[in-house]
């Protein structure tokens, strides 16, 4: 006999929670998406479409959608948590009394806890408690490519084999590879730090720099990501990977990428204030560029592109001023210490 699909609680119906959602639908999973939006989850539910969040693409029949945790939790194997950054912890928190014992809890969320600069896997330990299984979800996925089927790869990093296997197989289906790997801090890290990168490579094309400079940006950013990385003791294979260089890639050549349209306004000479309006959904690099760089501070790691956009999202550097910064730097090996030995 066939073993029963595990059932799943995607939490957060913003683009990332939905096109997930709709995936691990499509591969014959009982799925419930819990939203807090009560006319998007009606919509969801009833018409099968989110209209906020990705309009016009058809979503599967057998999706449900409540605004009622508690009903979205009742039998689910397995949660994964696809909220923004600054809603993680209050969404744990919200989350743990109904949580079905067996359950782990995986999230797609992408950038540290505000304020503490904390990585999601220590908050999601601090608020769950030892024993439960936890992942991350991460790599090159933009919501609306997965949503329309689009193929896509991305990684599942756990300290829990079998918990990293288990979401794997969920996610994992004919147009669209999951991968594993034990690497969280690592995982985490890249997945941060490329929408922080995606701002600087987006500033320099708004500012018409050309080619170059956008291919010089990226590497020197995958440079910054291996330093910090190395650091605090993430595998450096990870960022190498999905996690690191492809999600880079991704986000600071693709124009559905939030983040990247948010340094090209920038680099035009748009406000943030306006741009972030403009943009309308989560630029997890505006908070995400001051944890980068308090994790940096705090392993004495200079990072010159990530702080240039950390200054320049406070205002305090103009994107010329930024860029003249980073010219007038000295000149140097291009590996001054080991970073793969
Ligand atoms: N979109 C993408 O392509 C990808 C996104 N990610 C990551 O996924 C995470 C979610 O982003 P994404 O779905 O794109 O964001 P969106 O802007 O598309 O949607 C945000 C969603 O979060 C909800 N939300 C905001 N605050 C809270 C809160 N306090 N409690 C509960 N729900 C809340 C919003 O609800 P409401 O509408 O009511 O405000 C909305 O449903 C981010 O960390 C992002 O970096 C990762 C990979 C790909
Ligand atoms: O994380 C993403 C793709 O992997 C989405 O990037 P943005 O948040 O910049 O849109």
């Amino acid at each position: 006999m066939e073993a029963k699909a595990p059932s799943v609680a995607v939490l957060g119906a913003g683009s990332w929670g939905t096109a997930l959602a709709a995936l691990i639908a499509r591969h014959g999973h009982p799925t419930v998406l819990w939203g807090r939006d009560a006319a998007t989850i009606e919509a969801i539910d009833g018409r099968h479409e989110n209209p906020r969040y990705l309009p016009g693409i058809a979503l599967p029949d057998t999706l449900r959608a409540t605004t009622d945790l508690p009903t979205a939790l009742q039998g689910a194997d397995l949660v994964l948590v696809v909220v923004p950054s600054h809603a993680f912890a209050e969404t744990l928190h919200a989350l743990a009394p109904h949580r079905p014992a067996h359950a782990g809890v995986a999230w797609a969320t992408k950038g540290f806890e505000p304020g503490s600069g904390r990585f999601l896997h220590e908050v999601a330990g601090e608020v769950l408690g030892d024993g439960v299984p936890l992942a991350v979800v991460t790599g090159p996925s933009f919501a609306k490519e997965v949503a329309q089927g689009l193929p896509t790869a991305l990684t599942v990093h756990s300290d829990d084999d079998a918990f990293a296997q288990q979401v794997a197989e969920v996610l994992h289906g004919p147009a669209f590879r999951a991968y594993t790997g034990d690497d969280m801090l690592g995982a985490e890290l890249g997945g941060a730090m490329k929408n922080v990168l995606a701002v600087a490579t987006g500033v320099a094309d708004g500012m018409q720099l050309g080619l170059n400079a956008r291919a010089g940006l990226i590497t020197r950013g995958l440079n910054e990501m291996l330093r910090l990385n190395q650091a605090i003791g993430g595998k450096a294979e990870t960022l190498m990977g999905l996690a690191g260089l492809g999600d880079l890639v991704l986000t600071c050549t693709g124009d559905l990428s939030r983040n990247r349209r948010l340094g090209l306004a920038l680099g035009r000479g748009q406000s943030i204030a306006d741009a972030v309006r403009e943009i309308g959904q989560v630029v997890e690099s505006v908070q995400t560029a001051d944890e980068v760089m308090r994790q940096a501070d705090k392993h004495g790691i200079e990072l010159p592109i990530s702080s240039g956009v950390r200054d320049v999202l406070h205002g305090v550097t103009t994107p010329k001023e930024g860029l003249q910064r980073l010219l007038a730097r000295e000149q140097k090996p291009e590996y001054p210490t080991g970073l793969f030995e």
